[in-house]
């Protein structure tokens, strides 16, 4: 595969605040790359930097075989001057200009002639579906079309690379899901590369071919969004993608992959170790685990390995699952299993975990120790 887009060692500070960490990563053709993280972590910083709306004081930044910024030359080619289209959170859509001149007036400005600027808009409206609304004005179109005029003039300009930052934050949940679809169908019929920001780990999850994961300004994890989600490189990267709870436990030894561990009302119970995160060779330790993996009997015998008594405080019906909060000792776990199976708060449970996390059990307990 050919990389379209290269950052080598990008650092950007602002002040006494490294917004960006010697962040490096590339994007294929064809590819749709999130980047994700929490508020304040450094994922539009890094997207202004590509898009040359910012100068990083360190690293390099290739575009399509070109390079488009060098720290150590003092290269820095201006927005306009680099192959991309952009999309934001607010999506300005000029209210003065019809649907077609909205989408028109990037080529309008490069100087393109007016029938190719005609033949060019109506080809993308085509294909964002919007084919007849081309003379209608931004305020008799509803937010996800607004939305979709904006994406629209972001590929009239035929880019190397689209560049999105949360494009669809301000729309509803609904129209949210249905927006994720069709990114992806656009990025599918165009073959164009999408480089996507987001704090939603479900729509990173769900459109993106690979996933980089930040946290303060560094990169800690760049994978599909399987690998991040299974594999997680961090502890930050367990934490921040999907839900976990912590149970404490204590490792009694490690042999190779996996480790064995006491947990629970009895005996030993062995778990499978990610070498990469933080186990420990043994002594106490906390094991992490994600909602589906926890299964409950109803049952209050849970004398067995690998197994403990726990209470339901809280029950949520999902529609295709329930989620339980279970009390076990003095934490809290989530659980979900299918809408199947139905057990009443309050109820004693046996509590088992089919797959886990051992990991330190410095800070594991914060979330999960809450009431009583
Ligand atoms: N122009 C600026 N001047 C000073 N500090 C800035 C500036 N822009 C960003 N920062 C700081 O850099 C860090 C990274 O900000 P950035 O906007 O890249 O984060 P983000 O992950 O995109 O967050 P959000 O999801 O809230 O947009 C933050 O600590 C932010 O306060």
């Amino acid at each position: 595969m050919t990389a379209i887009l290269t950052l080598d060692g990008l650092t950007k500070r602002y002040g006494q605040v490294t917004a960006v960490d010697n962040v490096s990563l590339s994007i294929d053709a064809n590819e749709f790359f999130s980047l994700i993280g929490p508020s304040g972590c450094g994922k539009t910083t890094t997207l202004r930097s590509v898009a040359g709306l910012e100068s990083a004081q360190q690293g390099a930044i290739q575009m399509a075989g070109r390079t488009v910024f060098d720290a150590a030359t003092r290269r820095d080619l201006p927005p306009n001057k680099r192959p991309i289209g952009m999309v934001f959170q607010s999506y300005a859509v000029w209210p003065h200009m019809n649907i077609f001149e909205n989408i028109g007036y990037p080529l309008k400005v490069r100087g393109l002639p007016r029938d190719a600027i005609k033949a060019r808009v109506q080809r993308v409206l085509d294909m964002l579906g919007m084919g007849d609304l081309g003379a209608r004005m931004p305020s008799q179109l509803s937010g996800g079309q607004q939305q979709r005029v904006a994406l629209g003039r972001a590929l009239a300009i035929e880019p190397s690379l689209l560049l999105l930052d949360e494009p669809l934050s301000n729309l509803d949940a609904k129209l949210r899901e249905s927006m994720r679809a069709e990114l992806k169908q656009v990025q599918r019929d165009t073959g164009l590369p999408i480089l996507y920001v987001t704090h939603d780990q479900d729509e990173a999850l769900a459109m993106s071919d690979r996933i980089g994961v930040m946290s303060a300004g560094v990169l800690h994890q760049i994978g599909t969004p399987t690998e991040v989600y299974t594999r997680p490189a961090t502890r930050f990267v367990l934490d921040f993608i999907g839900t976990v709870s912590y149970l404490p436990c204590e490792v009694l030894r490690r042999e190779g992959d996996t480790v064995a561990i006491r947990w629970g009302d009895a005996g030993e119970a062995s778990a499978t170790l990610e070498v990469n995160l933080d186990t420990p060779e043994r002594g106490p330790a906390s094991l992490a685990v994600r909602p589906e993996h926890v299964q409950l009997t109803a049952s209050q015998e849970a004398a067995q390995p690998g197994l403990a008594r726990g209470t339901i405080k809280i029950r949520a019906y999902l529609g295709d699952a329930w989620e339980y909060h279970v009390r076990v000792g003095d934490c809290l776990v989530r659980v979900r299993t299918d809408s199947a199976q139905a057990l009443e708060e309050g109820s004693e449970v046996a509590v088992g975990v089919r797959q886990g996390f051992v990991v330190s059990a410095a800070d594991g307990e914060r979330d999960s120790v809450l009431f009583d």
